[in-house]
């Protein structure tokens, strides 16, 4: 049986809801083998980061070593990248023919911040601009276009200083953060625009939701996906991860990895799912 390949660059959450373990159940769930390069090793869980311990440069590279030089993975994700030293090692790996999915990760949920201000510099400078798809939140896309988002013509402005200063092929500016429904806006460079709405869920467990969400994104361009069809199965993969979330912790907590391979084709409900499953 021959499967798709798909890596992820990024930094580890013990507690399973966010970073390098999101990404490879995201990846699992989506039928593709994921690879994982850990650049740190972060002590959290769904109350917020406690510990951070950024692996050596050495470390790093060798680990995309025996990845890149034995199994090579059809489409890459960056997340948590704490310092420019890193983005710089990374860089040639990345920069390959493959699709690249960059998740411009900041800041976790619980307000922690997750990477210095130089490595937004070189973020901006360097690693944007190669990328296929950035995935920023609001907060993000704030920070890359230098401007204040508040309303739906803030993210066009947003989006095409993204698209013309910083030149990745696509910017999806997600609507977690901002109006009444999660709605997710796509900007391509040539020009096109695209939205996927679904309703905001009450809910504090949106942990690792943006992990989740361009983790799925690059299972399906691993798989040659388009990129428009792609955006869409990660949003009703996150829409279904996120009503159906197991609240698990004290805190902000994981999503659910099974809703949407167990739900997208059916009308049952999760909870006659598991007790089916009980009952086998
Ligand atoms: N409460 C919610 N209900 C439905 N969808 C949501 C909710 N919160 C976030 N989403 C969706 O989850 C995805 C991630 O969006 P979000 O803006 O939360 O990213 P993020 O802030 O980077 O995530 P993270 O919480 O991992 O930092 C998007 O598709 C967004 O629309
Ligand atoms: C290693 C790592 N990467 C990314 C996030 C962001 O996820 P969230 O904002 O949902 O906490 C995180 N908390 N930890």
């Amino acid at each position: 049986m021959k499967l798709h390949t798909a890596l992820t660059i990024a930094g580890t959450d013990p507690s399973g809801g966010a970073g390098i373990m999101a990404d490879l159940k995201s990846f699992q769930s989506r039928n593709v083998y994921g690879m994982a390069v850990v650049t740190s090793v972060v002590a959290q869980n769904t109350t917020g980061v406690h510990h951070v311990e950024h692996l050596s440069l050495e470390s790093i590279e060798k680990q995309l070593h025996d990845v890149y030089s034995d199994i090579m993975p059809q489409a890459v994700k960056t997340g948590m990248i704490a310092l420019p030293e890193m983005m710089d090692l990374i860089y040639p790996y990345v920069s390959k023919p493959i699709p690249y999915v960059m998740d411009p990760v900041m800041i976790a949920t619980s307000g922690d911040r997750l990477v210095s201000d130089e490595a937004v510099h070189f973020l901006k400078s360097k690693l944007i601009p190669i990328a296929t798809v950035i995935t920023p939140n609001r907060n993000e896309a704030e920070v890359l276009a230098d401007m204040s988002i508040t309303c739906e013509s803030d993210i066009t402005t947003a989006a095409n200083r993204i698209l013309q200063d910083l030149g990745p092929q696509v910017v999806i500016i997600k609507g977690g953060h901002i109006g009444e429904n999660a709605t997710d806006y796509a900007f391509t460079k040539d020009g096109n625009v695209r939205t996927w709405t679904s309703p905001k869920y009450d809910t504090v467990h949106t942990h690792g939701t943006g992990c989740t969400f361009s983790a799925v994104i690059t299972a399906e361009l691993a798989k040659g996906r388009d990129v428009m069809d792609a955006i869409g199965i990660a949003k009703d993969y996150i829409a279904l991860a996120i009503k159906y979330n197991p609240a698990l912790g004290n805190g902000c907590g994981p999503v659910n990895h099974m809703a949407y391979g167990l739900l997208s084709n059916g009308p049952e409900t999760m909870d006659e799912l598991l007790k089916n499953d009980e009952r086998r």
